[in-house]
């Protein structure tokens, strides 16, 4: 029976580079290409980032309760949809999978999937360090964002509370101070897994 190991944190906590790292090095694991209903931008590739999809798709998973989790944003541009559904390429018989997103969408997939299929990794920084981080790469931007900077730090104070921490059963931290480490943490609890 496969796995989903799940990686979460807050806001430029370093899942995005510990993801990338983790599908490098452990090639086993596969990944989930998840849905949108946006339109696709210049030099992306329908199946690489998103599926691009339109509403009549989203519909027909939904009539079919295969839509796994689904995310809408009121946009400039129209209210755009992102879910992960269940179409056939995640075979959780047979393969183990890497995947990264909220808290929200982890309880999603427990409850489609079964708690015991899904593995939460939750990576933490303390707080003046990650906003200092988010700062650094906030910089580097063409156009900087502070104030949606500022508002994600605040919002992550809310999503991942002790509170709902423990309300998700999530105990077990991996410190991402020096990254090496804690990819190395990480490789060896998810290889006890297998
Ligand atoms: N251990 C580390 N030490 C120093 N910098 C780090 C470390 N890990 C990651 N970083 C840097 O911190 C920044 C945030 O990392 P990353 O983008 O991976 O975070 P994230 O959790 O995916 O953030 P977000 O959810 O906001 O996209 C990046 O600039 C990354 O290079």
């Amino acid at each position: 029976m496969g796995k989903i190991f799940y990686l979460m944190g807050k806001s430029s906590s370093g899942k995005d580079t510990i993801f990338k790292e983790l599908k490098k090095r452990m090639t086993f694991l596969h990944t989930v290409t998840i849905y949108t209903t946006r339109p696709m931008r210049e030099r992306e590739r329908d199946g690489e980032e998103y599926f691009f999809v339109g509403e009549e798709t989203l519909e027909n998973f939904q009539r079919a309760g295969r839509v796994i989790e689904l995310r809408e944003y009121d946009t400039v541009h129209g209210i755009w949809k992102y879910f992960t559904a269940d179409d056939g390429r995640i075979r959780l018989n047979e393969e183990d999978y890497l995947m990264i997103g909220t808290l929200e969408s982890y309880e999603k997939l427990c409850g489609y999937f079964g708690q015991k299929r899904i593995v939460p990794i939750y990576v933490e920084v303390e707080d003046g360090e990650r906003l200092s981080r988010a700062l650094m790469r906030e910089r580097l931007q063409e156009e900087p964002k502070y104030a949606e900077m500022c508002r994600r730090f605040l919002a992550d104070t809310i999503d991942f509370s002790e509170v709902n921490l423990k309300r998700f059963g999530i105990d077990r931290r991996f410190q991402n101070v020096v990254l090496e480490e804690c990819i190395q943490e990480i490789m060896l609890y998810i290889q006890n897994y297998l």
